[in-house]
């Protein structure tokens, strides 16, 4: 759907009434999608972080909480600069959108809520997906501080 080779943030809306509310993001679709997967973990402040994929795009939404998402785009597939431009995002049930990361980058996300749930969109098969995974240290990019100000 979107061939940006930059992460794009695609902004949704809530609409709330007397029944309740409805989250959206309308200028998302699913023509590139090829399975789903949910993540949660057990704790807020922990780190899944980072997963490279040369071929595979995804898309991902806050279903339940919030979380912090990076996306960093990978220029040494053996050893990346520590250098490259970090791409940062927080994504929450309360402020509906999606994230599209493209191929080429590494992604992670640190929950920032207990109850923060995940819901990612893929564009590759699983079984794609596996031949195409490459993993780095959490920290080796490090967008989970949180500056208090
Ligand atoms: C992602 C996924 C995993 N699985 C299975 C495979 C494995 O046994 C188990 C755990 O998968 P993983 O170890 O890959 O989960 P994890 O290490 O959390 O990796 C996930 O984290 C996010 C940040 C990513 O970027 C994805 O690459 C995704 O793989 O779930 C599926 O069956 N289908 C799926 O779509």
């Amino acid at each position: 759907m979107t061939d940006e080779l930059k992460p794009v943030l695609i902004k949704g809306g809530m609409a709330v009434d007397d029944r309740g509310s409805v989250s959206f993001v309308n200028d998302f679709n699913f023509s590139d999608v090829k399975r789903f997967y949910m993540v949660d973990n057990h704790r807020s402040g922990f780190v899944r972080a980072w997963h490279a994929h040369k071929n595979e795009a995804k898309y991902v939404t806050a279903v339940k909480g919030s979380a912090i998402i990076g996306a960093v785009k990978i220029d040494n597939w053996d050893n990346p600069s520590k250098d490259l431009e970090v791409h940062r995002f927080v994504l929450s049930e309360k402020t509906p959108a999606v994230l599209y990361i493209p191929r080429g980058y590494a992604n992670g996300f640190m929950t920032l809520t207990e109850d923060a749930k995940l819901i990612f969109y893929s564009t590759s098969e699983l079984k794609e997906s596996i031949n195409d995974d490459y993993r780095y240290d959490a920290r080796y990019w490090n967008p989970w501080e949180i500056e208090e100000r």
